[in-house]
């Protein structure tokens, strides 16, 4: 464990969190490189066995300094869009290790992606594929794709993050896949190259992906009859972590499950996990301003859900613990930021002892933390810093004021 509580002090990796909040101020993601390396390599070995590709899907954390540890290791990537691609290579990426999903990709985003050289696009649509093989025909190339299928599984996920059923905006319906492959082997700008499905995130189950991997192999079976064999198969990311009680499988557990159903079968696999590999290798560090009393007990801290979005956006639990442990008397507190909306809280009913000026530190805040962060209420995005052993560094500073207003303009 890289965040481990020593003598009433909660550490990352061999500095005091308290320490980190006194430099570099409040709010603040702290996240550990070796909690980062070690959640790599658990999943590198768990498909050791098998020729595979893990392609970290960017959205969870891009902070430069994360996707540079993950480039030096070897990942791929999984990217939605061209900026997500320009910190890649910002990083050190390789973009013949990645691939591009999302449903919405732009004809300039494609051409930038086929400029650089990527593994494969994850076509999400007809539409979608008819754009790339004209853009990729402008350019005198072809496009490398695999297509991302519906394959109708609920994934016993929060609605907002399941992808795999069929009212869910993503992956082409698995009952059209193959006509559309078989379209897609007749355009001149396309080269068919693989097949993709990722069926929601947060996952704790691994029947839902079993399930969506064998209605998926079935379809490469038929393509294979009718002479269109594949190079790979990506059965996306979604694996969760524990934030509470939850009990998500291990890599090693997912490996196991899929082993039967891909044995044999000559494709590369492609994995797509982000959660699992960075989001308990990074906390947020808040400081409580003032505690109210009065209906309810509130701790009002600097940090709110313009910094982390998930408690009012899925009502998602994360822990939230004191850095320094404190004797005294607890109380149970709503957790709550300095933004004007009622959603505004980290978490509530949260039994603490604490008092004003203490530093707590919301755990398991390394996935969909900063990235989903905004400058709501003109409030600057918070600093990131990356923990290796003793040392700290500042990976991205906190914005300026200026920031709050970059690119606007008073006319006349
Ligand atoms: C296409 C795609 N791949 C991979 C991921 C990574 O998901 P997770 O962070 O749950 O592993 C997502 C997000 O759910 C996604 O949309
Ligand atoms: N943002 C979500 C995960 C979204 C996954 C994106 N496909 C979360 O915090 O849980």
């Amino acid at each position: 464990m890289s965040f481990e509580r020593r003598d009433g002090r909660l550490y990352a990796e061999d500095v005091p969190l308290e320490d980190l909040a006194a430099r570099f101020g409040t709010p603040l993601y702290v996240y550990s490189r070796a909690a980062i390396e070690s959640a790599w390599q658990a999943y590198a070995a768990a498909f050791a066995e098998r020729e595979h590709l893990i392609c970290y899907a960017v959205k969870a954390n891009g902070n430069l300094a994360v996707l540079a540890t993950l480039a030096r290791l070897g990942s791929g990537f999984d990217i939605v869009s061209q900026g997500e691609l320009e910190r890649v290579l910002a990083a050190g990426g390789d973009p013949a290790r990645t691939v591009f999903s999302g449903v919405g990709k732009g004809e300039a985003e494609m051409a930038r992606a086929l400029e650089v050289g990527i593994l494969a696009f994850n076509v999400e649509s007809e539409g979608e594929l008819h754009r790339l093989d004209a853009v990729a025909r402008r350019l005198g190339q072809r496009a490398p794709v695999s297509l991302r299928v519906n394959p109708d599984v609920d994934a016993e996920t929060h609605p907002y993050i399941s992808t795999g059923l069929r009212e869910n905006k993503f992956g082409i319906d698995i009952a059209r896949a193959e006509a559309v492959y078989r379209e897609a082997v007749t355009l001149p700008g396309i080269r068919v190259t693989g097949v993709d499905f990722h069926i929601g995130s947060q996952l704790t189950r691994i029947a839902p992906l079993a399930e969506a991997l064998e209605r998926t192999l079935g379809l490469v079976d038929r393509l294979a009859a009718a002479g269109i064999p594949l190079a790979h198969i990506d059965v996306g990311g979604g694996l969760g972590i524990r934030y509470r009680d939850e009990d998500p499988p291990a890599p090693a557990a997912l490996a196991e499950a899929l082993a039967p159903a891909l044995a044999g079968r000559p494709q590369r696999l492609l994995l797509e996990p982000g959660r699992a590999l960075v989001g308990d290798a990074g906390v947020l560090l808040t400081r409580v301003e003032y505690l109210k009393h009065d209906h309810r007990d509130f701790a009002i801290v600097d940090a709110g859900m313009n910094d982390l979005l998930r408690p009012a956006l899925y009502d998602a639990w994360q822990a939230i613990e004191p850095v320094r442990e404190r004797r005294g008397r607890s109380r149970c507190y709503d957790v709550v930021g300095p933004v004007c909306e009622s959603a505004d809280f980290l978490g509530r009913g949260r039994e603490l002892a604490i008092a004003p000026g203490d530093v707590l530190a919301v755990r398991s805040a390394g996935a969909y933390g900063f990235v989903m962060s905004s400058q709501y209420n003109a409030r600057r995005r918070a600093a990131e810093v990356l923990v290796d052993g003793g040392r700290a560094e500042l990976v991205r500073a906190r914005e300026s004021w200026e920031d709050l207003w970059r690119g606007e303009r008073i006319p006349g």
